[in-house]
Formats: C-alpha cells, sequence, structure tokens
C-alpha cells in the first residue's frame, strides 16, 4: 500500500506596496510557485493571516514559495527595492489553508459579455448564456486577477473564437486555453515550459468538460502548424525571443495577442514582430501591455 502524502507547507509572502509590478518581479526572481495580485478596493477577506487589512491603498501582492525557501532573501530583496513604502507579511501554510485563502481571495471575475471566472465551489448568479470557467487553486500562474491574464480574458470574451484552431502558447493554469474551448474554438493547442502548468491545464480542462477540445503537446511537438488566433501571456523577453516561432505558427490574419510586458517594453516587443504583423492599439492595465496584432499575408 502507498504511504500517506506527507503534509506540505507553504511560504506565504505578502506586501502591501503601490508598486506591485516591483514585487512581482521580486517574488518571479526568486521562483515564486504562484504569484497573485489584489488591487486597492477589492474585498479582502484572507484566512490564516495575522492582521487584518481594513481599507488600505497599496495593491497586496502575494508569492507562494515551496517548503524549504528560505524568507530573509526575499524580505531583504522587497525591503531594499521597495523602502519603506511596503508592509511585509510572512506565514508558512498548510496545502488546505492555501486552497482556502485561494477562495476567499478569489470572488467569481466577469470579463466581457459572458465570461466568468469562478472557484469551483463559488456560488455564481449569472444569465442563462453565461460560461463560467471553474478553475480550483492551483500553483501555476493564471487565476484571472493579474492584468495581464484580465487584459487576455478580455480579449477572449469579445473576440470571435467559435470554430477556430487556437494556440495558448505558456498556458500557465490553462485559463486562456479553458476559456477559449468554453467559448466555442474547434480546438486548443496549450504549451508551457513548466510541467506543472501543463499538468494544471489539463486538470482545468477535465474539471469543465473540454478535455477532448485541448490538447497539451510538447514545447517542439506542434511542428510547423499554424493556428487561427495565437495568444502568448509570457514576459517580454521570452516574447522576443519567440518571435520568429509565434510568427511560424499564425496563419495569414491570424490575430496575436500577446501579453505579460510592461509599458516599457512596448517598442522592444512590437520590433521583434514588426514585418510579419500589423500591430492595432495596445490595452494597458497598471503598467501592464496586451499587444493586439494581425499577421499579415492574409488576401
Ligand atoms: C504569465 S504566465 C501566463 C499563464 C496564463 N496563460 C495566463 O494568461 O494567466 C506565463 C507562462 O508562460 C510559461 N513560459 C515562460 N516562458 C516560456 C517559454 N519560453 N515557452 C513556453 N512557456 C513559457 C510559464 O511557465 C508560465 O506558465
Amino acid at each position: 500500500m502507498d504511504e500517506p502524502a506527507a503534509p506540505v507547507a507553504w511560504l506565504q509572502i505578502t506586501v502591501e506596496t503601490e508598486r506591485a509590478s516591483l514585487a512581482e518581479a521580486i517574488f518571479e526572481s526568486f521562483d515564486a510557485e504562484a504569484v497573485t495580485v489584489l488591487d486597492a478596493g477589492d474585498d479582502i477577506t484572507v484566512e490564516n493571516t495575522p492582521h487584518e487589512h481594513p481599507g488600505f491603498e497599496a495593491s497586496r501582492v502575494t508569492g507562494l514559495f515551496t517548503h524549504g525557501t528560505l524568507a530573509a532573501p526575499i524580505e531583504r530583496a522587497l525591503q531594499d527595492t521597495l523602502g519603506n513604502d511596503a508592509t511585509i507579511e510572512v506565514n508558512t501554510l498548510a496545502d488546505e489553508h492555501w486552497a482556502s485563502a485561494w477562495l476567499a481571495q478569489h470572488p467569481p471575475l466577469h470579463f466581457g459579455h459572458r465570461l466568468w471566472i469562478a472557484p469551483h465551489e463559488a456560488p455564481v448568479d449569472v444569465d442563462d448564456d453565461a460560461i463560467v470557467v471553474r478553475l480550483d487553486p492551483g500553483l501555476a500562474f493564471g487565476t484571472g486577477t493579474h492584468p495581464t491574464t484580465a487584459l487576455c480574458l478580455e480579449w477572449l470574451a469579445e473576440a470571435d473564437i467559435a470554430g477556430r484552431h487556437v494556440l495558448d502558447y505558456g498556458c500557465g493554469s490553462g485559463i486562456l486555453a479553458v476559456a477559449a474551448a468554453r467559448l466555442g474554438a474547434a480546438s486548443v493547442t496549450a504549451v508551457d515550459i513548466d510541467d506543472q502548468a501543463v499538468r494544471a491545464t489539463r486538470e482545468n480542462a477535465e474539471r469543465n468538460g473540454v478535455s477532448q477540445c485541448i490538447e497539451t503537446p510538447a514545447l517542439d511537438g506542434i511542428g510547423a502548424r499554424t493556428f487561427d488566433i495565437v495568444l502568448a501571456n509570457i514576459l517580454a523577453k521570452p516574447l522576443i525571443a519567440l518571435a520568429p516561432t509565434l510568427t511560424g505558427h499564425a496563419a495569414p490574419g491570424a490575430p496575436l495577442v500577446l501579453s505579460g510586458l510592461l509599458t516599457r517594453q512596448i517598442e522592444d516587443v512590437k520590433n521583434a514582430y514588426t514585418g510579419a504583423f500589423t500591430f492595432e492599439e495596445s490595452a494597458i492595465r497598471e503598467d501592464w501591455v496586451r499587444l493586439d496584432a494581425r499577421r499579415n499575408g492574409h488576401d
């Protein structure tokens, strides 16, 4: 018989700051398993934290790290970068506490006319034609609260997805892939360099009844296939490095949706794709950007 699994604990560091994107970058540089951001004004009811946070002005950025990660260097980096403006809180969470904290922090979110993202157990009171994507707590990036994910979900909610073949490059939790499938895509190909993200995508596809529509090949398993829609919410540097790959996967006339870059990185990212794509107006939230483009070559 298998040994019962040992209880897992996580290091959770939360920082309240007006410079949320810097805090996120620091958490990412320490290999956070997940980073979430709650903005000022969001309803906050976090379980298992020692403080209450009534009416704070700043964003609340939370990084989750695997057990054994040292808190001190991360705290030092946050303090050095954010100075006295930041309030830092360190907690150890048992697995089930992380899940309940996640649920409490993630009320159902609404995008466009009819797309909702909601935790599996959260009651959602919506119209009959609403598409509700159920996303359970996982450790892969992509819960809908991050501005870049939200910007991509807003694009998907308004786009003509029905019958299209979609590529989600850097799928994380699978949130965009599952939303595209639920919005009627003929097929979604979801890839990621992180095995955990691929696992989370498969699980979330299954939970939402769309696993037959979503394939998760290895990165080198897409071959030379082209897609009707290409989504990539990664970061500026990989987006630039991936320009030839994503260009090769976009069919003539296909929309390309890039996110994960900051406003100061717009020109560098655009330059990597210029020639093959025509860019439309960018969407910007909290200094994060979504670039919308269309593959040249459509008759
Ligand atoms: C910011 S998350 C986005 C997740 C999800 N698509 C969303 O919109 O919320 C970026 C994802 O891209 C993956 N990633 C980073 N570099 C990559 C690369 N070169 N190729 C494929 N995936 C990559 C990461 O592992 C991560 O899961």
